[in-house]
């Protein structure tokens, strides 16, 4: 019988204090296979994944595979995403399953068991998802990950500029759209020690951000690297919860492989770059 998993939270506070904070995401676009010299297909899917989690697995706190890009290739594509959860979460990485995914609450809890559910093959110790259809939709998957000691991240302030439109739009209570998920994630994490167990996703792109981000669960902080922020802008985008970012690089580490060597490297310099400005 396996142990059950201690709270989210808590194991990636854990991580990142021991392998510092960086989460690289495992997003292998059709450009950086052919880049690596591996065709846009099965094999090339395969072997760039896993060549990062060789790589890497033992090094950083927090895998983040890109489900698109192996749905892209059906169910041989899901196959060798099961295989990346799997071989990472043995190397002692962290998975945080970039799926997004949101649903009317029914059809939720089908995508909860799916990540969260610790029998399922795509188990992962996180996944993000979109408060979209309500925050009040997300229920299963709050409630499995909780009971799993699995963790969600919700997105809040996404990296992209088109995020703004819907995620500023002010709701009659009077707080903006975001405001109104951060403050029901911060309701869900109550007083964790050190943390909760539920993120939200907030862009490093951003500037300026006019709401209350201490939540008491991780930041998950995408754009650094390929979309323009650095480590370097971490301080003034999150100010005083900068403790809990979890800053997310992407394609600026993928772009120097397939060198492990080089991948590690790549990793290793962010993971002192965020050190030095956040800490
Ligand atoms: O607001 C968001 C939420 C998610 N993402 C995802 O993160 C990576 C970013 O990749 P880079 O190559 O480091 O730009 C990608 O999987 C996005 O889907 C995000 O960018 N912004």
């Amino acid at each position: 019988m396996t142990r059950p998993l201690a709270p989210f939270g808590t194991r990636l506070w854990e991580a990142m204090d021991a392998r510092g904070r960086l989460c690289v995401g495992i997003d292998p676009h059709a450009s950086l296979l052919e880049a690596w010299g591996l065709g846009d297909d099965v094999a090339g899917l395969e072997r760039f994944s896993l060549t990062v989690v060789e790589a890497l697995a033992e090094q950083v706190a927090v895998f983040k595979p890109q489900a698109a890009f192996f749905e892209r290739f059906g169910s041989r594509g899901v196959a060798v995403l099961e295989r990346t959860v799997a071989d990472a979460r043995a190397a002692g990485a962290l998975v945080l399953m970039d799926a997004k995914r949101g649903d009317i609450g029914s059809t939720m809890a089908a995508y909860a068991d799916a990540f969260l559910a610790p029998t399922s093959p795509l188990f992962s110790d996180a996944v993000t998802v979109s408060p979209y259809l309500g925050f009040g939709s997300l229920r299963p998957a709050l409630d499995l990950a909780r009971a799993s000691g699995a963790g969600v991240f919700a997105l809040a302030l996404t990296s992209n500029p088109e995020g703004h439109e819907v995620q500023h739009a002010v709701g009659a209570d009077g707080l903006t759209v975001a405001q109104s998920v951060l403050g029901r994630l911060s309701a869900e994490n109550g007083d964790a020690d050190p943390m909760g167990s539920f993120g939200a996703v907030v862009g490093a792109t951003l500037t300026g951000i006019d709401a209350d981000l201490d939540i008491n669960g991780p930041l998950l902080a995408p754009g650094v690297g390929a979309q323009g922020a650095t480590p370097a802008d971490l301080p003034k985008v999150f100010g005083p919860v900068a403790r809990n970012v979890l800053p997310s690089v992407s394609r600026d580490i993928l772009k120097h492989g397939p060198s492990a060597a080089a991948l590690r490297e790549a990793s290793a310099r962010f993971v002192d770059e965020v050190r030095a400005a956040i800490g």
